[in-house]
Formats: structure tokens, sequence, C-alpha cells
């Protein structure tokens, strides 16, 4: 097994796929390396096969003509994008962008199907993360029209995973607070003041990235009716 194959061995998304599929995958793979802020996939653009994004964050979003942006996924090590165009010769519905460093494998749709065909547990993993996404556009459509920012925010916030132990919960943001107001679907403005506000209630206090949950049930109050 060369380098690249084991490393995808790893991923989560391929966990319980039989060796064998990876050498059919991976033939004729291409590594790509972005900066962060580089576009990796714009708008409108065919997407040579299915993505798979080795290591970094990177985003997928939409823009208006205005230049208002909403992110509508954030991607992390190991996440697959262009599924959707892999599956359908459509161009890519979105724009893919770097926000930090990226590593970008990308598997020609060729053979893409070739290890669909020899193995239904790999067919099923990428049926399976096309239904996690529609449940999360389903998500993200509920948020943006049925809740506040700060419900939003709160939500967000108490997702994260805590990066000190269960205990202490602190968490850490992972992006600028500029590119949060464009997940949440508000302004760095808007962010700003309900972070402060989050903090004079006592839910958070907040350094930077750095948010260390001070009241769990209040921030929890918070994502489910507001400030
Ligand atoms: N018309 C659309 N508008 C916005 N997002 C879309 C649209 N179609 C698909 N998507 C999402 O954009 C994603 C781009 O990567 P994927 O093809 O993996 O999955 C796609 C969907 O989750």
């Amino acid at each position: 097994m060369n380098t690249l194959e084991k490393a995808f061995q790893k991923l989560p998304l391929f966990e319980g796929i039989p060796e064998e599929i990876f050498p059919v995958l991976l033939s004729d793979a291409v590594e790509m390396t972005f900066k962060a802020k580089d576009i990796i996939i714009g708008e409108g653009e065919y997407p040579s096969g299915l993505y798979i994004l080795l290591s970094g964050t990177a985003k997928l979003y939409k823009s208006s003509p205005e230049g208002k942006e909403q992110t509508l996924f954030v991607l992390g090590d190991g996440e697959p994008f262009c599924l959707c165009s892999t599956f359908r010769k459509k161009p890519f519905p979105v724009t893919a962008a770097a926000l930090t460093p990226c590593r970008v494998i990308s598997i020609s749709k060729q053979n893409f199907f070739a290890a669909a065909e020899k193995d239904t547990a790999f067919l099923f993993s990428m049926l399976q993360k096309v239904s996690e996404r529609l449940r999360d556009a389903m998500e993200l459509a509920g948020t943006l029209s049925l809740q506040e920012v700060p419900q939003r925010i709160a939500t967000f916030i108490a997702k994260l995973e805590p990066t000190e132990g269960k205990k202490h919960q602190k968490v850490y943001l992972p992006m600028s607070h500029k590119e949060l107001a464009k997940v949440i679907g508000s302004t760095p403005e808007a962010l700003s003041r309900t972070l402060k506000k989050m903090s004079e209630k006592g839910m958070i206090s907040i350094e930077g990235r750095s948010v260390h949950i001070v009241n769990r049930e209040l921030l929890e109050q918070c994502a489910e009716t507001g400030l």
C-alpha cells in the first residue's frame, strides 16, 4: 500500500472499506495544494471527479451579485465534496475555497464508479455522506429562516467539541469572526454585539477565537429561545 492509500484507509469516510478498493480508487488520483483564501473550484466549473480534503479547512459558499456571501458547509479533514457533480453531469453549484492551507485529492469519475461497482460498502458510504449533507442543508435552511442571530450563534458554539476536556468547557472557533458571520448568516458587527451580550449574561467568556462556556445551561437556553 502506498502512502496515499494508507492515509485514505484511516479516514472515517472509508471505515470498513476493503483494502483492495484503494488502488482502484486512487490509481489516477491528483494531489493539489491550496493556500488560505484560494478558490478550489468556482461556481459553474466542471470538477474532474470527487474531491477529498485530506487536510485543512475549506468552505462551500454562494454569493449574491451584491457580494453578500453565505457559507453553506465548512469542510474539515477527510471530507469529500463534488459528490453531486460526480453523480450528475451538472456544473458545480457553489464555490469551494480554502480557509486554511489545504491538501486536496481528486479522484476521477471513472475510478469512483469502478470502486462503487467493485464494493457496495464504498457506495453505501458515499450515499450516507450525500444523505448527511441533505440533512445538514435542511438544518441550515431551518436555522436561517426560523432562528434569530443569537440562537444561531449559541447553537454553533454549543455544538463545538471542547478542546480542554468536557469539564473545562473550552472550545475553539474553527474560523475567524468574519468567516463565522458568513456561516451564521449575519454580519461581523452583529456577531460581535451578540457575543458581547452573551458574555455579559454569563454564558461565555471569549478571547479571540477561544471561548470558555461559563454556563452551558444558559447557552443551550439561548440556542432554544434567544437572548
Ligand atoms: N443548487 C445548489 N445550491 C446550493 N448548494 C448546492 C446546490 N446543489 C448542490 N449543492 C450543495 O453544494 C455541494 C457541493 O459539493 P457536493 O457536490 O459534494 O454537494 C453539493 C451540495 O451539498
